[in-house]
């Protein structure tokens, strides 16, 4: 009996009928993102493939990235609507993107207006506060990393270098990562370091990518590179103004233990010129409570009782089931309709 190799299409098949393929939109290093349609919506997402052959020694990075997705809920951080595993590939089934990366964004304007920069890095800042209340760090913070959807709101992507230490965020971590240039000090060195505090670094390298254009330490030469780093020495441009430059100087101090916290930062000067209130970084959707109408509507359209919906969703299998409460949540909050298509 002859078996005869899936084609490409046919290791696609597992998700007929759940979404429909379009053009890639990304390729990263070990990932080709395609753009996807959610059948029974309509609405557009981001389907992140991989081939787990390919990943090699990668696989319990993207495992990790898994994990803390699954984990971490913020109006801020890309969601992840479902995960599909099948024998040589994963796809991950992602809120869908349009404008693209930050960094595009920045280099196609030179640099930002403060204001303008204010706006996008009070986003950062609360899902960062969010990450590392859920003692999880990022590892890689970078312009690269922040997507922009189609409200010109910035979505955090690629948990793939985060770390959730067992011990919470007190204990050290070795593994040097991430992008030299947005790295701390104290990582570059080898010496161990504390994942939030590194984070608190990479924002102040990313402040300063925002407000300039380019960055504070750079170097063709790496090793170059890291002297500059760990000298911590970076000039301020003539039209940075004061509170922007106090800021950058709290949060690229060399001696981690004299950097600002992330506490510090909700409440910062710079940050809290022209707002009254501090970065908020709570998900202010997380209640336990599902929605009713959502509910109703999935529990019609598989003519399953309500339980059953209730029950698949509180699993966090992350199925198409859960995918479709999601992206009708989605709509309801911006007052679109959540009728399923019941293909009859
Ligand atoms: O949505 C994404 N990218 C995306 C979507 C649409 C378009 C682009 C990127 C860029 N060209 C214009 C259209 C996306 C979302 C999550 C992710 F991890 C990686 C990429």
């Amino acid at each position: 009996m002859e078996t005869n190799m899936p084609s490409k299409s046919s290791s696609y098949a597992v998700l007929e009928g759940q979404y429909t393929l379009h053009e890639t939109i990304g390729t990263g290093g070990f990932a080709k993102v395609k753009l996807g349609t959610h059948v029974l919506t309509g609405d557009k997402v981001a389907i992140k493939i991989m081939d787990k052959r390919l990943l090699g020694e990668d696989l319990p990075r993207v495992k990790l990235e898994i994990e803390a997705l699954k984990e971490l809920s913020h109006q801020h951080i890309c969601k992840l609507y479902q995960k599909i595993e099948i024998e040589n590939k994963i796809f991950l089934i992602l809120e869908y993107c349009p404008g693209g990366e930050l960094f595009d964004y920045i280099v196609e304007r030179d640099r930002l207006e403060e204001k303008e920069a204010r706006v996008f890095f009070r986003q950062i800042v609360s899902a960062v506060a969010y990450i590392h209340n859920k003692g999880y760090a990022h590892r890689d913070l970078k312009p690269e990393n922040l997507l922009l959807d189609d409200e010109q709101n910035l979505k955090l992507i690629d948990f793939g270098l985060c770390a959730r230490p067992k011990g919470g965020m007190e204990t050290h971590l070795e593994t040097c990562c991430g992008s030299p240039a947005y790295a701390a000090p104290e990582l570059i060195s080898g010496q161990e370091y504390l994942g939030n505090e590194a984070d608190i670094w990479s924002l102040g390298v990313l402040l300063f990518a925002l407000l300039c254009g380019y960055l504070p330490f750079d170097d063709d030469n790496v090793s170059t590179l890291y002297k500059k780093i760990q000298n911590g020495e970076y000039e301020c441009p003539f039209w940075l103004s004061q509170k922007s430059k106090q800021l950058l100087h709290r949060l690229l101090q060399v001696n981690p233990k004299h950097r600002i916290t992330v506490t510090e930062l909700l409440t910062d000067p710079w940050l809290m010129e022209g707002f009254t209130e501090p970065v908020l970084w709570k998900n202010p959707f997380k209640t336990s409570k599902l929605d009713e109408e959502c509910l109703i509507e999935l529990s019609m359209y598989y003519g399953k009782p309500r339980t059953v919906i209730v029950e698949e969703i509180m699993q966090r299998n992350f199925t198409y089931i859960s995918a479709t409460y999601s992206l009708l949540l989605q709509r309801k909050a911006k007052g679109q309709r959540i009728r399923l298509e019941s293909d009859t």
